[in-house]
């Protein structure tokens, strides 16, 4: 496969704010050069009322805390909930919690709301911006959602499942971005870093 090389008109370097693989394997699919710096941020102390809010704010906190530790970067973070009848859901903390979830959702809609934060380290200058991804998925069988609980998937995923593996048979219909959906939209993330320079083709 051939990879254009990207246009970027900076000097500085590109961190990624995450311990995310997904979010890992989709800067790298854009050939994106770039080290990773996880955010140790305590999510728990943030206002929970608002998802939209909530999820830029997440996605800010967690460049600002990398921004601590790398000079003269671009850093990039994001942060992913499950909105389902106005009530977030953030990743399970058990199996039960997962089978919890995944009945909640199973033969409904939710919304799938991801937050992503652009932050130059040497100038403290950052924008954010989200996107909201509406998701369909099928009705499960108590037999399914044990089943895939058991494969450990859905542990470390907001609203206890992911479109890009097993989780991806239960979705009959997404209106928005799979990308996002995935932990980072990359729509908005190029516009974003556009504005650093940083030029993704
Ligand atoms: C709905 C859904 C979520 N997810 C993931 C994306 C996010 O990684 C995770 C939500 O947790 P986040 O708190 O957004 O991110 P994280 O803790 O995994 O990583 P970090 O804070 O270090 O950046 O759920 C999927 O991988 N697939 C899906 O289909």
């Amino acid at each position: 496969m051939i990879k254009k090389a990207n246009n970027i008109k900076s000097d500085l370097k590109l961190v990624l704010a995450s311990t995310s693989p997904r979010r890992e394997e989709i800067l790298t699919q854009l050939n994106l050069k770039f080290t990773i710096v996880p955010s140790k941020i305590d999510e728990s102390n943030f206002d929970y009322s608002n998802p939209v809010e909530l999820v830029k704010v997440l996605a800010e906190e967690k460049a600002s805390s990398v921004s601590q530790l790398v000079e003269d970067a671009i850093i990039i973070a994001a942060d992913t909930v499950v909105v389902h009848n106005e009530q977030i859901l953030g990743k399970p903390n058990s199996k039960y919690d997962a089978k919890k979830m995944l009945k909640r959702l199973s033969s409904d809609q939710h919304q799938v709301i991801t937050g992503v934060a652009v932050l130059n380290s040497r100038t403290g200058e950052s924008y954010i911006d989200y996107n909201i991804t509406e998701v369909k998925m099928t009705s499960l069988t108590e037999n399914e959602i044990n089943n895939y609980v058991e494969t450990g998937e859905p542990l470390d995923k907001a609203g206890a499942y992911a479109i890009q593996g097993f989780g991806g048979l239960f979705i009959e219909e997404i209106k928005g971005s799979y990308y996002s959906v995935m932990g980072l939209p990359i729509h908005q993330l190029a516009k974003l870093l556009e504005k650093f320079n940083y030029g993704i083709l």
